[in-house]
């Protein structure tokens, strides 16, 4: 929750040769992972102290974010004081949290915010920049390339790159390997975020092998959506992943975040995530340097949700305002 430890305070994962064996015997038993997400999302939830204390760790997992064309200057600048004083001050003190430095996990915007971002926030939260011709993927790779470059220059410590979804589509291991391994290299001492855009990947085998091949192109983390897909972060895709994770730390001894996001709107959806990683990976999981939620409006029901937890009613929406 504190951002005192950034991601560059953890060990990295070192990109490790591609290996097509390993990628060609994936296989994924789609109604095993279908059964275990509905088990998940029909579980009871947490109550009571219980609840309100994982939503308030939800929200050191949050990379706040505002991705849309009419974004400006001031919209961003609200976002990040949002971000760094994400609850109410009387729900704050309500639930003894005065002493407690509560922000989210990191801002995410697009390249020209990060500098009316970096304004506010003064190095005291990571900004995160989407890139790579977000959302689509689809510059000249020289382009691709050089935005990561210019984001990285203008303070951006944590780089969401989209993959090109055709080399999943046909098969292409080897392009988006060396795809992968270039925004690596441009990323420098920035964290890099896959997103695969899973809700176009038609299969979770593809989610599977193009989580693997980014995993072994130096990925720090792995990310379902860019928010623009028809279908964004799902729990089965989610099991998918964290799946892929888990074996990847076992064959490498590597670390890799996960990063839902993409219509992760309410505080029942992260209670899910947080069950999801805790039970499939465990608590190291549960931290800001190997999990995010991607989400622009899951905060606004966060702080709803607590406030009713501290109340015992609901306040009007207008008192939950968007940043
Ligand atoms: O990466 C984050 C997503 O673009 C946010 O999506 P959302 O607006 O559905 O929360």
């Amino acid at each position: 929750m504190s951002q005192d430890l950034h991601l560059a305070d953890f060990k990295r994962n070192e990109a490790v040769p591609l290996d097509l064996g390993w990628i060609n015997h994936i296989h994924i038993n789609k109604s095993a992972a279908d059964r275990r997400a509905a088990s998940l999302a029909n579980r009871r939830t947490v109550k009571k102290e219980y609840q309100a204390a994982w939503l308030v760790k939800a929200i050191g997992l949050i990379d706040l974010t505002t991705l849309s064309g009419d974004d400006t200057p001031g919209r961003v600048e609200r976002l990040c004081r949002k971000a760094m004083r994400p609850l109410r001050a009387d729900l704050v003190e309500a639930l003894g949290l005065s002493d407690y430095p509560l922000t989210t996990g990191a801002v995410c915007v697009y390249h020209e915010m990060i500098k009316p971002a970096g304004e506010v926030l003064q190095g005291r939260l990571p900004i995160a920049a989407v890139s790579t011709g977000f959302p689509a993927g689809l510059t000249s790779m020289e382009t691709k390339v050089r935005e990561i470059e210019l984001s990285v220059a203008a303070g951006a410590s944590e780089i969401d790159i989209v993959i090109t979804r055709q080399h999943v589509l046909t098969g292409n291991w080897q392009a988006l390997y060396d795809e992968m391994l270039a925004y690596r290299q441009a990323c420098g001492d920035a964290h890099v975020k896959a997103i695969l855009a899973t809700g176009e990947l038609v299969t979770l085998e593809n989610v599977a092998k193009a989580s693997w091949v980014c995993m072994m192109a130096g990925a720090d983390f792995i990310k379902t959506s860019t928010g623009k897909e028809p279908v964004n972060a799902t729990i089965p895709v989610s099991l998918t992943m964290v799946r892929a994770i888990r074996d990847y730390h076992e064959q490498t001894g590597f670390k890799i975040g996960y990063k839902p996001a993409g219509g992760v709107g309410t505080a029942k959806a992260a209670l899910q995530y947080l069950t999801l990683m805790k039970e499939e990976l465990g608590n190291e999981w549960l931290e800001p340097h190997l999990f995010r939620i991607g989400a622009s409006s899951l905060l606004t029901d966060i702080e709803r949700q607590l406030e009713h937890y501290v109340t015992g009613s609901y306040s009007a929406a207008h008192r939950h305002a968007q940043p």
